[in-house]
């Protein structure tokens, strides 16, 4: 028998904890406010637009959405998001990604001031994890790191195998393994042997975006698994990188998709949201 992490609970139990939080601040007159921005209509990237807005709803933080047409240019964007970095109002900026082809991802998330950005996707916020200084951490490795904890599973000491080598997952989520003393493999598309590096693993994160790539033979007996992969079939059920009924039975413990990592990207967003708050107004 596995232990099933349960996401949606953990994630919820964040967002109470949170609502609360909030709900003190307001009375000392500190209110907490998001913006989102979407360019173009992807249906999975408004899925996640829309939780975003719900968990803001339900916590009590303010969400501005700009839902922008597909066709705008690079510089409105950079405009919009410079007005918004000026806005005192303003606690979090995020822009869904992936933004259209013809805009520059890179120069978008450099716009956005490292003060305000939630997403902990800046330069700037990347440098200050791998140097331990303080700022905002990537989302979904920041809601690993609780579902590990809350889960009562230490990292320190074990052997911990990344598959996959993102700068939105893969990579923050090695560094944040790292700062727990986890000792770390990063495994991407060039690895060689990639079956026997995951048989090593006490922790396994696996985050390629392959449906289902990662059956028993991946993992040993009694590991820890974390699916991070996220998948919609044709009859729009969901998926992750790894097969879950053919690895449960041999794991400690396991996260579903849906209902595991998802959810707690969201809670680390809605977090990160009430740090910048607290930051902002000095405290
Ligand atoms: N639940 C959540 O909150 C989130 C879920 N996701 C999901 O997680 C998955 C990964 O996302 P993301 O990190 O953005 O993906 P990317 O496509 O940016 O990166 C995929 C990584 O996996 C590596 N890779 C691909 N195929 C293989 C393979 N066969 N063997 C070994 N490594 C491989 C790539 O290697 P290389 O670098 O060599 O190309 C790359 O580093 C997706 O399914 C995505 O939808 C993403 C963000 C949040
Ligand atoms: N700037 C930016 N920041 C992000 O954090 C970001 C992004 N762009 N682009 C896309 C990825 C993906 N991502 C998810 C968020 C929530 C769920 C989630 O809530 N998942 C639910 C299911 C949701 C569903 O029904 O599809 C679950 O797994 O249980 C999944 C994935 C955030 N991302
Ligand atoms: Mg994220």
């Amino acid at each position: 028998m596995s232990l099933r992490i349960d996401g949606k609970k953990i994630s919820s139990d964040i967002k109470e904890e949170l609502k609360e939080q909030v709900k003190q601040l307001k009375e000392e007159g500190v209110s907490v406010c998001l913006a989102v921005i979407q360019v173009g209509n992807d249906p999975a990237s408004s899925v996640y637009v829309n939780n975003k807005k719900k968990a803001c709803a339900y916590i009590g933080i303010e969400s501005q959405a700009y839902e922008l047409p597909e066709e705008t240019t690079q510089e409105e964007l950079l405009a919009l998001i410079d007005r918004l970095n000026k806005d005192d109002h303003v606690n979090g900026i995020l822009v869904q990604l992936p933004v259209p082809a013809h805009m520059d991802e890179k120069e978008i998330i450099q716009a956005i001031s490292p003060a305000k950005d939630v997403d902990g996707f800046h330069p700037q916020s990347v440098g200050a994890l791998s140097t331990g200084e303080p700022g905002f951490v990537s989302c979904t490795p920041a809601g690993i790191i609780q579902l590990l904890k809350r889960s009562g599973i230490s990292i320190d000491g074990k052997d911990c195998v990344v598959v996959g080598r993102s700068n939105i997952v893969g990579k923050p989520m090695a560094m944040l393994l790292l700062r727990e003393n986890g000792t770390v493999t990063i495994c991407h598309s060039h690895t060689k042997n990639l079956k026997e590096v995951c048989q090593r693993a006490d922790i396994l994160v696996a985050a390629i975006g392959k449906p289902k790539f990662f059956d028993e033979s991946y993992v040993k007996d009694g590991a820890v698994v974390i699916d991070v992969g996220i998948h919609r079939n044709a009859e729009n059920k969901l998926c992750g990188d790894v097969d879950y009924d053919k690895v449960a039975d041999k794991v400690s413990a396991i996260t579903p998709v849906p209902g595991g990592v998802g959810p707690m990207t969201i809670a680390m967003l809605m977090n990160n949201c009430v740090e910048a708050a607290l930051r902002m107004n000095n405290r």
